[in-house]
């Protein structure tokens, strides 16, 4: 069946790309300053925050359980919070659109508060597994009833006071360690949350820094004990939101690989917990300098000079997958373009994204000509040692941005075009991708 709304493009061999971009503000540090905000007691002010779909998702869930939240003329949004503890049941299903954090951080705020309210989503989030948040969730006291599969739509019924939980993640996963924290927050003692591999620790850094009493402890093994005391009152925040290093990714790669290319992305936030491409694609011979590094809002941020380099195949360390988990789409761009083989494994998690984005890259880039094959938990790539792609073929985008994205720029370094059968989803996380693109190509 043709989706007849769907927005076909078509994106050709490029000249070489040059001139300096900003990207927009960080996905998961948008999503956070708007939840953590709303949960203050005051107004806090963010700058920079993606306007993305999917944290207008949040913006609109944030409302709907009784913040005020408005956004400036001049770009800055303020936010009025109603206190932990304080949050409305709202009226209506919160729709949670593509957005798997806002879902899974929302399931753990509603947890602990004495409300109830029904998560629904599109066809792509409704796909994805809930079971991860439901179980922690549920033993804290939340009552949860969920599609078949633990899947959207699903209601959670909250407990307050909710029961504090010491919760082992059993996969490496920020979401669903961000639930339980924040489902803590309005719990009474100690919820800790064991965390074997590291991920990103932008929730517990937020927490800390709009005064919620949260402790890290590291075990002689690495595995981290995170400790939240509930109750907390969080005090109103001004922030400011670095450029995301997940939406830069796609600028990186496509400058390394658009023969004569020189661009600069200013204001990359580099979380050590967010940076493993950088380090990946340096491996890989890749020109990428670091200019002006600072310290913003208590993230690691700085210039990114990137040109084109004649990049080399490597094997990919399994354990940098969660610094760069929603890089990889664009790496295996980058490594079908490289000389010689690419090997990655220990890619499970990239099966449950908004596609199964093993799968979905192996027959996208198979169907432009690049040498692929897929593994149980990874994919092997033999590059083309920068001569372009065959290209010339339609990609199914499965609603998947980063999907979109990642053939986007492959197209870029193709003989003829790659269509993506539909560039909406884009906007989910980038918006203005389409525009920074071209401006580079002038
Ligand atoms: O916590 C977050 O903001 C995110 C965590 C990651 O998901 P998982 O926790 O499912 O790995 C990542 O893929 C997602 O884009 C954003
Ligand atoms: C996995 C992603 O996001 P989410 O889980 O929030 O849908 C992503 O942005 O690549």
């Amino acid at each position: 069946m043709t989706d007849q709304t769907a927005t076909p493009r078509a994106f050709p061999a490029s000249a070489p790309l040059k001139g300096r971009i900003a990207i927009p503000g960080d996905k998961s540090i948008s999503h956070r300053s708007l939840m953590l905000s709303a949960l203050a007691v005051g107004e806090s002010r963010v700058t920079g925050l993606l306007e993305g779909h999917d944290v207008l998702a949040t913006a609109a869930a944030m409302r709907a359980m009784g913040a005020a939240i408005e956004r400036r003329d001049d770009g800055e949004w303020r936010i009025h919070g109603v206190g932990v503890g304080g949050l409305l049941q709202p009226r209506e299903a919160l729709d949670m659109g593509n957005s798997g954090t806002s879902t899974r951080l929302l399931m753990g705020l509603v947890a602990s508060h004495p409300i109830t309210a029904t998560f629904v989503g599109d066809a792509s989030l409704s796909g994805r597994p809930m079971g991860r948040v439901i179980d922690p969730l549920a033993q804290m006291g939340a009552d949860i009833s969920a599609s078949p599969g633990g899947r959207l739509p699903l209601m959670v019924r909250g407990l307050a006071p909710a029961i504090p939980l010491a919760y082992r993640l059993p996969m490496a996963s920020a979401q669903v360690k961000s639930a339980v924290l924040l489902a803590g927050l309005n719990t009474p003692g100690i919820t800790e949350v064991i965390e074997p591999v590291p991920t990103r620790d932008h929730s517990e850094r937020m927490l800390r820094g709009f005064g919620a009493d949260l402790t890290v402890e590291v075990g002689g093994d690495g595995t981290r004990h995170i400790r939240i005391r509930g109750e907390a009152e969080l005090k109103p925040q001004t922030i400011a939101v670095p450029g995301d290093p997940s939406s830069a990714a796609f600028f990186i790669v496509a400058a390394l690989i658009v023969p004569g290319s020189d661009v600069t992305i200013a204001n990359v936030g580099l979380n050590p917990t967010r940076a493993g491409l950088v380090d990946v694609l340096k491996q890989m011979g890749g020109d990428i300098e670091l200019l002006n590094a600072r310290e913003v809002g208590g993230e690691a941020v700085a210039d990114l000079r990137v040109r084109h380099s004649n990049l080399k195949g490597i094997e990919v360390d399994p354990a940098v997958a969660p610094s760069m988990i929603d890089e990889f789409p664009i790496l295996f761009v980058a490594a079908a373009l490289a000389e010689g083989r690419t090997v990655t494994r220990g890619l499970d998690e990239l099966r449950v994204k908004e596609s199964d984005r093993l799968s979905v890259m192996a027959t996208g880039l198979q169907a432009i000509g690049a040498r692929v094959q897929e593994s149980e938990d990874g994919l092997v790539i033999d590059g083309t040692g920068g001569d372009p792609l065959p290209g010339g073929a339609t990609i199914a985008g499965h609603l998947d941005h980063r999907i979109c994205m990642s053939f986007a720029v492959a197209g870029l370094v193709s003989k003829a075009p790659v269509t993506i059968d539909d560039i909406a989803p884009v906007a989910t996380s980038f918006p203005n991708f389409e525009t920074l693109l071209t401006g580079l190509q002038q």
